[in-house]
């Protein structure tokens, strides 16, 4: 999807590149039951739940702007299956979201990462997916140092930078965005 396709306001988007890799990495073919953590817009939950009809998505986000572009794409793309959650993760969350979730996906932590990666090992069944998309260089240690604490097993992690064509005065030039890191990894199958 288009990052155009989503109702935004002034809270960050997973952008569409990153949103791609991220929904590849969660490897949702299979899968029953997403949780997206910081949901923001909503981007990643609403993709994953179009591109999937069978899969139960939790949206958690404690920002109420955001909640409301959340509700907002969810009517607009008319998922009934997206459950939107209110508050600050990590939260308890009902079945089949606990315990049973097989893809995590983190947007946004808001200092709470180490508690977040040892919640989604509680929140996943084995084999489940977490994906965490990171900017900043200390979240990743944190990430990488929370990850091998909670027996996750073998980080992955790519670094990418996308730019894009964009006028600038009477040409075009590549307009940045942020880098960004997508850390995957899978909790171990018993
Ligand atoms: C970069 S944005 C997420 C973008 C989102 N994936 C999208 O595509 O729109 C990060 C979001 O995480 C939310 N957030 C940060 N920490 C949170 C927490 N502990 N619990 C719930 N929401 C949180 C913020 O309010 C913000 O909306």
């Amino acid at each position: 999807m288009k990052d155009e396709d989503f109702i935004r306001g002034a809270v960050p988007m997973t952008k569409r590149e990153v949103r791609q890799i991220a929904l590849e990495r969660l490897d949702l073919a299979q899968a029953q039951v997403m949780v997206d953590v910081g949901a923001g817009t909503g981007s990643v939950a609403v993709e994953a739940a179009c591109r999937y009809p069978a899969l139960k998505v939790a949206a958690i986000e404690r920002n109420a702007e955001a909640l409301d572009l959340i509700r907002r794409n969810c009517d607009k793309f008319r998922l009934g299956r997206v459950q939107v959650v209110e508050g600050v993760a990590p939260l308890p969350l009902p079945l089949p979201f606990a315990g049973q979730a097989d893809a995590v996906f983190v947007g946004g932590s808001g200092g709470n990462l180490q508690q977040i990666i040892l919640w989604a090992g509680d929140l996943l069944a084995p084999g489940g997916r977490l994906v965490i998309n990171l900017i900043l260089l200390e979240n990743l240690n944190e990430a990488l140092k929370s990850l091998t604490l909670r027996g996750f097993s073998r980080p992955d992690c790519i670094q990418i930078q996308v730019s894009s064509l964009a006028r600038l005065g009477n040409g075009h030039y590549f307009k940045p965005n942020n880098p960004a890191f997508i850390l995957s990894c899978q909790k171990e199958k018993v």
